[in-house]
């Protein structure tokens, strides 16, 4: 009889890490598995824990432990691998079971918990074979699984000591069972007393157990655990299914097991971008939805990942064509390279070629060349010139009564974010979120300078990025009002052919531009790029998918959805656990945007608030680093060691512990503005032999191992290992700014601290494994003076 293999996803994992050899003999055993499992060289037998666990033999040391999970309807077994293990690291006592919340198979692995917990809840491992490796010599080391046990894991007795508090106190085993917790871990988990032991059991558990026990561990309710990470990936397993493997097989994530696995294997983790979604994410993707929807959460919880699947939804969802109706779209242009890449591995080529990827700013830019004359563009102007020649027009009208980045903000975010085209229209508009308030006469005075202002701009030929926005928006606008009407038209014509309308008006071909729309970064849109975007796309169901985190609004541009025709009611969800960042780094990005007891409040991009409750980690790391230095050149010099000290680690691997990594575009440098950005590059460079390459609009330049850029160039981006230097008062934030404000305006006051802060934890939040944040002088106000507060419980 033949068989059907399956690979669990964990398995799969810890595969990447192994030895090439392993890998090639891991996939000869697959080989001949599949051909005939009960062939007597394969050794197939069942370890005797709950019978269900089964050991073959890989070579002399390696055995693969596999699950049957019954017969399909072709006569053919089917099986899954849970673990690759040096058989020193297989015990008869391991077991799989089903979970009751998720229904999946859940393989746990006893061998990593420690001894002394083992001890407390009363469990013995017995090794399946303990006579000497006849290959030790010869053989590479046990997995990387077996070394992450830093004690070996058989119950030797330890020394008698006062019995100490359950970590977990208060939480019965009957709780944990109910959330969901692994069946073979909740004694154990209940027999915790110290985080580095938590630390330990969790290291080989499902994530739902790890997330539920890190929780507990960190103070959440039960109820709130039930409410916030138990019931969304609750799928209600019928009682009849509770005991079935072969259902619960295909609830499973894995990865099939066929001919292409060698290459696979064998090209290392070039899979890293094939994320199995967690259920709350593939939640998201899947569903159909009645009108725009919106995806929030803290740095690194997927939502990227997520709306990067949405668009592979949205486009297996195409009738066939050879047009691009799908658009996803972001705010900086050096993200949508990575958006590119990301989503080529995720969809064929014929599927990807429906697929517009295209930063706003070009979009907008493409629609303005598709409606002016050719040569008859203008150059497109940076704020930073624009607003130049707002203060050289104010000096020469000698106008004293206005400083020119009140009226430049004024123009940007009342004039042209409401699209205010006359006179009339701005004595009437609202100014909400602008701070000091201005009478008619004021109102009367400022559209005059500004209308001077403009009309300088136009005779110059030239325009801002935010007048071509808010051009772009009025050509679409224009456009779907014709579109609509045509609409209606047939209509009231009763569904007739237009054909003598449409080819006096040319209106034959004209349609919306795309099906669905996708955004990522939506909090720094501005709110005609939403315009223009709701524009072109036919409002119904599944027509916009956003998604964003105001916390990391690093540019001005606040918006109401609601306000510019994107009604998200309803139609909002929040994304909780980070996949990128270690609860150490989270901890201490979360007190830069802790806002309680403050006035500072984050938005929902619609009317009401945003918060990042909830907001967690099962990943453990180091501590940030917070690193005092005497001077800029004390910085350098401290920085360079610091790197010299990375390169060996991602290059050992952390010294065997983790998967060796290539240096290169695993390291980054942050700071405050270009100036640092050339210094630290240059001293890198030439006193410290690391070669550099510069994070700039275009993506990185260069091939240099370390990654320089200032802290807006990280948005959306990841680092193993990244360095904030330079973070001081009077940098972050810049002093000149805030006391420009703290008087005269304190809305705009609290807006640059808001931003300030989210800069500082858009480039914190970047950091995967390890975070090294440093100044001199007085340090940022938004690091927090109190370094032990950083440590996780
Ligand atoms: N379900 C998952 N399983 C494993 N890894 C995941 C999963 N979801 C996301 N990730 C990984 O987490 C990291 C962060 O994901 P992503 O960039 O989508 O987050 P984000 O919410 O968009 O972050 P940011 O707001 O900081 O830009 C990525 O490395 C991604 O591959």
């Amino acid at each position: 009889m033949t068989a059907r293999l399956s690979l669990y996803e964990k398995a799969e994992n810890e595969l990447y890490k192994l030895d090439r050899s392993v890998k090639g003999r891991f996939y000869d055993f697959c080989h001949r598995f599949r051909q005939n499992p009960d062939h007597p060289g394969l050794d197939l037998k069942p370890l005797k824990g709950d019978g269900r666990v089964f050991r073959a033999k890989i070579d002399q040391s390696y055995r693969a432990l596999l699950a049957k999970a019954g017969v399909d309807e072709r006569g053919q077994q089917r099986w899954l691998v849970v673990a690759v293990r040096h058989r020193k690291h297989v015990y008869e006592e391991l077991s799989v079971a089903i979970n009751r919340v998720t229904g999946e198979i859940e393989f746990v692995d006893l061998s990593v918990v420690g001894p002394s917990v083992l001890q407390r809840a009363g469990v013995t491992l017995t090794p399946i074979d303990q006579t000497p490796d006849p290959a030790s010599d010869h053989e590479p080391a046990p997995p990387a699984q077996a070394a992450e046990v830093s004690e070996p894991a058989t119950t030797a007795p330890l020394p008698a000591v006062e019995p100490a508090e359950p970590l977990l106190s208060g939480v019965t085993g009957e709780d944990l069972r109910e959330l969901g917790v692994a069946t073979q871990l909740i004694d154990l988990a209940l027999a915790v007393t110290e985080s580095a032991e938590l630390d330990q059991l969790v290291s080989g558990a499902p994530l739902l157990t790890k997330d539920i026990l890190y929780g507990l561990a960190a103070g959440m309710p039960i109820d709130e655990v039930r409410r916030e990470i138990t019931a969304p990936v609750d799928v209600r397993l019928p009682e009849e299914e509770r005991h079935d493997l072969g259902a619960a097989l295909a609830r499973t994530t894995v990865t099939t097991i066929d001919d292409d696995v060698r290459d696979v294997l064998e090209e290392g983790d070039f899979r890293a971008w094939k994320v199995f979604l967690h259920p709350t994410q593939a939640k998201l993707v899947d569903r159909r939805y009645n009108g725009p929807a919106r995806v929030s959460g803290g740095p690194g919880t997927g939502k990227t990942i997520v709306a990067l699947h949405r668009v592979r939804h949205l486009a297996e969802q195409l009738p066939p064509g050879h047009n691009k109706p799908i658009l996803l779209t972001t705010f900086t242009k050096n993200l949508t390279v990575d958006l590119r890449a990301r989503l080529a591995s995720l969809l064929d080529p014929e599927l990807l070629a429906r697929v517009e990827i295209t930063h706003i700013d070009k979009l907008a830019a493409r629609v303005l060349n598709e409606n002016s004359l050719s040569g008859a563009g203008k150059q497109r102007i940076y704020d930073t010139v624009a607003l130049g020649m707002l203060q050289q027009l104010l000096f020469e009208l000698d106008e004293k009564r206005w400083e020119a980045e009140f009226l430049y903000e004024e123009w940007e975010q009342v004039i042209l974010g409401q699209s205010l085209g006359n006179r009339k229209a701005y004595f009437e508009a609202r100014r909400a979120g602008r701070g000091r308030s201005i009478n008619r006469p004021e109102r009367a005075q400022i559209w005059k300078i500004l209308e001077q202002f403009t009309a300088r701009l136009d005779k110059e030929n030239r325009e801002t990025w935010g007048q071509a926005a808010e051009r772009a928006a009025r050509f679409e606008m224009e456009r779907a009002a014709k579109i609509q009407a045509r609409q209606d038209h047939k209509d009231a014509v009763g569904g007739k052919d237009l054909i003598h309308r449409d080819d006096s008006s040319g209106m034959r071909y004209i349609g919306h531009r795309y099906r669905h729309v996708v955004v990522d970064e939506a909090q720094d849109l501005r709110p005609a790029h939403w315009k223009m975007l709701r524009a072109m796309v036919a409002p119904g169901p599944d027509d916009m998918f956003i998604a964003g985190d105001t916390h990391q609004r690093i540019y001005d541009q606040q918006v109401t959805l609601g306000t510019v025709g994107v009604n998200i009611r309803g139609r909002s969800s929040r994304l909780t656990l980070s996949y990128r960042t270690t609860q150490e780094i989270l901890a201490r990005a979360m007190q830069v945007v802790d806002t309680k007891g403050s006035t500072l409040a984050f938005d929902d991009l619609d009317d009401g608030a945003d918060n990042l409750a909830g907001y967690r980690s099962v990943l453990r790391g180091p501590v940030p680093e917070l690193v005092p230095c005497n001077s800029w050149d004390d910085e350098l010099t401290q920085l360079a060691t610091t790197i010299h000290t990375w390169r060996e680690e991602l290059a050992s691997g952390d010294g065997g512990n983790g998967p060796r990594r290539d240096p290169r575009g695993n390291i980054a440098v942050c700071v405050a503005d270009r100036d640092s950005v050339n210094q630290v590059m240059y001293y890198l460079a030439t006193e410290a032999g690391i070669t550099v390459a510069e994070l700039t609009k275009d993506g990185v330049k260069g091939d240099g191992e370390v990654h320089v850029g200032t802290m807006h160039r990280f948005k959306g981006l990841e680092y193993q290992k990244l360095a904030i230097v330079g973070a001081r008062d009077g940098v972050i934030p810049r002093t000149s700014v805030m006391n420009r404000y703290r008087e005269t305006d304190p809305q705009r006051f609290l807006r640059e601290e808001r931003k300030s802060r989210s800069l500082l934890f858009v480039a914190a939040t970047r950091a995967r494994d390890t975070l090294r944040i440093s100044w001199h002088g007085a340090p940022s106000p938004y690091l927090p003076r109190d370094h032990e507060s950083l440590r996780v419980p």
